[in-house]
């Protein structure tokens, strides 16, 4: 694992535009997306750059179960308020949330990420380890499904809701064995409360207790991190 140590959150987001720009400029066609506040600095700079997306595909990692795509808690929203809107791509998919059939939502979305395979994927990390919506005992063969959200992931997003009960309990999640398919991986994480994640997903053991663990058996991650959260790295 290539572990990039930066300032803050800005300079990180630069650090991972300069990844992202330079497998474009090497053909990339396809970008694995994620929500969360640690890709935003990324998706700034993605905005504010001259690269033209019109002829790339990105396909997000994770939506919440019952929530619409214009619903502004959706991670459908999120993009297209942070990255699409200002900069579309030719195709850009986001799990369908507002699909009740989750059989039918992840069967679809597994055609999608096979149909479009992932020349880099963003990633953030919940407190827990956590990539995507794959919780602690995910498989690390994993594909598309739906997943209940642990009581530590529901308390972190209750922060982007008005009130607690608002939190959707379900979403569905790419599986941890779709998202180590893709060619390149780049983690960000950011704060103190990142910490022991990043040092369990560095240092620790390859277990499903720590999902983002998996990367450690990846040949090509970066992890792109403050200082805040790498102070607990061997
Ligand atoms: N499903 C998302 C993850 O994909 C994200 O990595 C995590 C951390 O978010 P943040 O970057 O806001 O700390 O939050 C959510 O649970």
């Amino acid at each position: 694992m290539n572990i990039i140590k930066v300032k803050d959150q800005q300079m990180g987001g630069k650090e991972a535009f300069n990844l992202v720009k330079a497998d474009i400029e090497n053909g990339a066609k396809v970008l694995g997306l994620a929500t969360g506040s640690s890709p935003i600095t990324l998706y700034n700079e993605m905005t504010n750059s001259d690269i033209d997306f019109s002829n790339m595909t990105s396909v997000n990692l994770d939506e919440y179960v019952g929530l619409e795509a214009d619903n502004e808690q959706s991670y459908h929203y999120f993009m297209n308020e942070h990255l699409f809107s200002k900069k579309p791509f030719k195709n850009s998919y986001v799990p369908d949330g507002s699909n009740p059939d989750a059989e039918a939502a992840t069967k679809a979305y597994d055609k999608i990420i096979e149909d479009n395979p992932i020349d880099l994927q963003i990633l953030g990390i919940g407190r827990n380890g956590h990539i995507g919506f794959n919780e602690p005992g995910s498989p690390f063969d994993g594909k598309t499904r739906k997943v209940g959200l642990t009581e530590s992931t529901i308390e972190a997003n209750t922060r982007f809701f008005d009130d607690e009960k608002d939190v959707p309990r379900f979403a569905y999640s790419m599986g941890i064995g779709s998202i180590m398919k893709a060619k390149k991986i780049v983690l960000l994480a950011y704060g103190e409360n990142k910490a022991d994640a990043i040092a369990a997903t560095v240092d620790g053991p390859v277990t499903e207790d720590c999902p983002a663990s998996a990367l450690q058996n990846h040949p090509d991650v970066t992890i792109i991190v403050d200082e805040a959260a790498a102070s607990k790295l061997k």
